[in-house]
């Protein structure tokens, strides 16, 4: 039975001494703080169940990890503990009864309460008022040196204000990141494909622990003093809340939600006002550290192996939790993009049960490297959707599975397209997907599109949940009986409904193209579409070589439109509307006369001053001409505006005519009249 137990302790203490590792040294734990600490008190239990294994070495008595090597190390004269933690209202009533019972006294005990910040614990050494000093916690012994990081810290003044200032004073502190300030640095970090820090403690500890103080300077860091240390030569006012008061008037900041209260039931209110605004702080805590106000009695109580007796951290529902990825399951939004959405076993997590997370698309489930059945990590801080931030790694099964993107819409089987150079994949059956069908419609009998009046957007829900229509194509179906029977709908607007869809069939080609709702296909795009190819037919045969010449239409435009063509059931959709009778008057080529520059070919370069470069374009292509990006021996002419570099060069050595923004305007004058 004991050696049972035993095995088991050996077996704990190791897995948190390399989870310490992981944390303390490295500044990148595996697991979430909420699991450290059931594998903590898990451990703290069977060694108060079995005290001949108590050890001075255990996890459950030391402090943090040890320095790091590569930093000179510095003693701490006053030691840097850690602190108790109490989960409950019950916890947090058994230290206020333990702190009673000691000190032999039941009266009510004044309390400095204070958010608790999430970041690390640092040592700030002024002597004369000049910062000479800084250090990590560490082994709470020793820590490191990282004086000329901790003077990169914007709100960390060099030199106290006043006169009144001891000799020395070492200013214990929380180095944090705001959370815009971690957001905004793994917005820059994912862009350049780095590694994203999993949350702001270990971007704030990893931003601080640089041997390059450069790095640090340039990362968001704060900082808010909470206790004091070593003070020789100077007077200090009596207790801790007037301490710190006394610190800010020399100039170093302190959080503003410090608080003194009187009495066990104003510290949980002041515990249940901070969990509730929560959110809207600008920095991230985990809980509310309380202190026994009275240093005196501070005295009295001491400290144990590793923390002291007179404060205690009342930790809030966690915001990391982990848990385990059962599927994946693709959804599809209203614009056709296709979420990879987590199923989860249900979790607690920032004070709510998760069963669903967002793993927003490709890219990021290649970032994380997950898999389906991976025990992974979950954060859900404030109300923003709940994500997944790592996988633990240790903790995979050997039946793991590969996440597989599905190649067609799982809603309506079109085929999934993923542009090159665009995080999102998306279902190419923008007309008939029943995901999309709402924003289709409502597109398609949009002002700009088919400008069905009287068609507005409760409409266009009513009929698609009724299951009146399926397609825009539908609509053309409906009798004046079918509107009536709509929500707030009189036979007069039913009636003038018909008519206004009857009116709708005469179109253009470059609406009917607009309202398609193709992506990126919008009305200028539609308009150059239907000039350059004139028929309908045309464009849903282009290929993508044929589509980039069309002006404007680059490479992803191009692959748009040809995946929606390609798409059979939006082509069924488009001779269904045909079919109803939508036309539009025949488009003719430009006779001769109004294409003089037909076979020429120019090229555009450096910055116009007058024209915009796309009207350039535009109006030289009306005109007939050809216009490309590179110079080549067929080039006709350059149009060299200011700063034109390679290409002006190169036009001079193949001694093609250069023309200037003057010459082009007076070109362009010349043939409109
Ligand atoms: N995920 C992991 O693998 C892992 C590993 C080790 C530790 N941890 C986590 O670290 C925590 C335990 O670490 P700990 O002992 O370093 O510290 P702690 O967070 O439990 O408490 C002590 C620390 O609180 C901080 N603090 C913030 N505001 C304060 C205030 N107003 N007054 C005083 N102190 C304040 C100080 O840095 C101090 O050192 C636990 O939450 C644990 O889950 C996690
Ligand atoms: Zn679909």
């Amino acid at each position: 039975m004991s050696t049972l137990v035993l095995a088991q302790i050996t077996q704990l203490r190791q897995q948190l001494e390399d989870h310490n590792h992981n944390y303390y040294v490295l500044d990148n734990p595996s697991i979430p703080d909420a699991e450290y600490d059931r594998l903590l008190q898990q451990l703290s239990a069977l060694e108060v169940a079995n005290p001949e294994y108590l050890s001075t070495d255990s996890p459950t008595q030391k402090v943090g990890g040890a320095a790091l090597a590569k930093f000179e190390q510095v003693t701490h004269q006053v030691p840097m503990l850690s602190l108790d933690n109490a989960f409950s209202e019950e916890e947090f009533s058994a230290f206020n009864r333990r702190i009673k019972e000691r000190l032999m006294d039941n009266n009510e005990l004044t309390f400095c309460c204070e958010p608790k910040l999430d970041g690390l614990a640092v040592s700030i050494l002024y002597r004369n008022g000049v910062l000479v000093q800084a250090a990590t916690r560490g082994d709470g012994h020793t820590g490191e040196n990282i004086t000329t990081n901790v003077k990169t810290i914007r709100n960390v003044p060099l030199k106290l204000r006043g006169d009144d200032f001891p000799e020395e004073i070492e200013i214990r502190g929380e180095v944090f990141m705001d959370s815009a300030g971690f957001d905004k640095l793994n917005a820059e970090a994912e862009k350049r494909g780095d590694k994203v820090f999993v949350n702001p403690r270990n971007a704030a500890a990893g931003s601080l622990r640089q041997l390059d103080s450069k790095i640090t300077a340039k990362r968001p860091l704060m900082f808010y003093a909470y206790s004091i240390g070593v003070v020789t030569n100077g007077e200090l006012p009596s207790d801790h809340y007037q301490q710190l008061a006394k610190l800010t008037d020399w100039g170093l900041p302190l959080c503003p939600e410090t608080k003194l209260v009187e009495g066990q039931q104003a510290a949980l209110d002041y515990y249940q006002d901070i969990l509730e605004r929560r959110s809207s702080l600008k920095y991230e805590i985990d809980g509310v550290v309380i202190k026994i106000n009275n240093k005196a009695l501070q005295e009295r109580l001491g400290f144990v192996a590793r923390a002291p007796r007179w404060a205690i951290a009342y930790k809030f529902p966690a915001q990391e939790e982990i848990t385990q990825l059962l599927d994946v399951e693709f959804q599809v939004g209203r614009t056709g993009a296709i979420t990879p959405v987590a199923r989860l076993e249900p979790v607690f997590v920032g004070g709510v049960t998760v069963s669903n997370a967002t793993l927003h698309n490709r890219d990021e489930i290649e970032r994380l490297g997950v898999k389906i059945g991976d025990t992974v990590i979950i954060r859900r801080a404030g109300d923003v959707i709940p994500q997944i931030t790592q996988v633990v790694l240790e903790r995979r099964p050997t039946d793991a599975k590969e996440i597989e993107f599905p190649a067609t819409c799982p809603i309506c089987d079109s085929h999934i397209e993923r542009i090159e150079g665009e995080a999102v994949a998306r279902c190419t059956g923008g007309l008939v997907c029943q995901a999309q069908r709402k924003e289709a419609i409502k597109h398609f009998a949009s002002r700009k599109a088919l400008d069905i009046d009287g068609l507005g957007d409760k409409i266009v829900e009513q009929l698609v949940d009724r299951e009146l229509i399926k397609t825009p194509a539908d609509l053309f179906i409906l009798k004046q009986g079918h509107f009536e029977s709509l929500e707030r709908m009189g036979p007069k607007s039913a009636k003038n409904l018909v008519a206004a869809l009857d009116d709708a069939k005469q179109t253009t080609l470059a609406k009917f193209l607009y309202s398609l709702g193709i992506r990126e296909v919008g009305e200028a795009t539609a308009q150059n579409l239907a000039n350059h190819f004139l028929t309908l037919d045309k464009v849903t045969a282009a290929t993508t070589e044929a589509l980039v010449e069309v002006s404007d239409v680059g490479e992803i435009v191009a692959k748009h439109v040809r995946g929606f063509f390609a798409e059979q059931h939006n082509l069924d959709v488009v001779t269904a509307l045909l079919e109803q009778g939508i036309h539009w008057p025949e488009l003719t080529p430009p006779s001769e006369d109004s294409q003089p520059l037909a076979g020429l070919t120019y090229v555009l370069t450096g910055t116009l001053n007058e024209l915009n470069r796309n009207d350039a374009k535009a109006r030289l292509q009306q005109l007939g001409a050809k216009v490309s990006g590179s110079v080549s021996a067929k080039t006709d002419a350059l149009i060299a505006g200011e700063k034109a570099g390679s290409k002006l060069t190169k036009a001079q050595d193949l001694g093609i005519e250069i023309l200037t923004e003057d010459d082009l305007i007076a070109l362009l004058a010349q043939h409109n009249g």
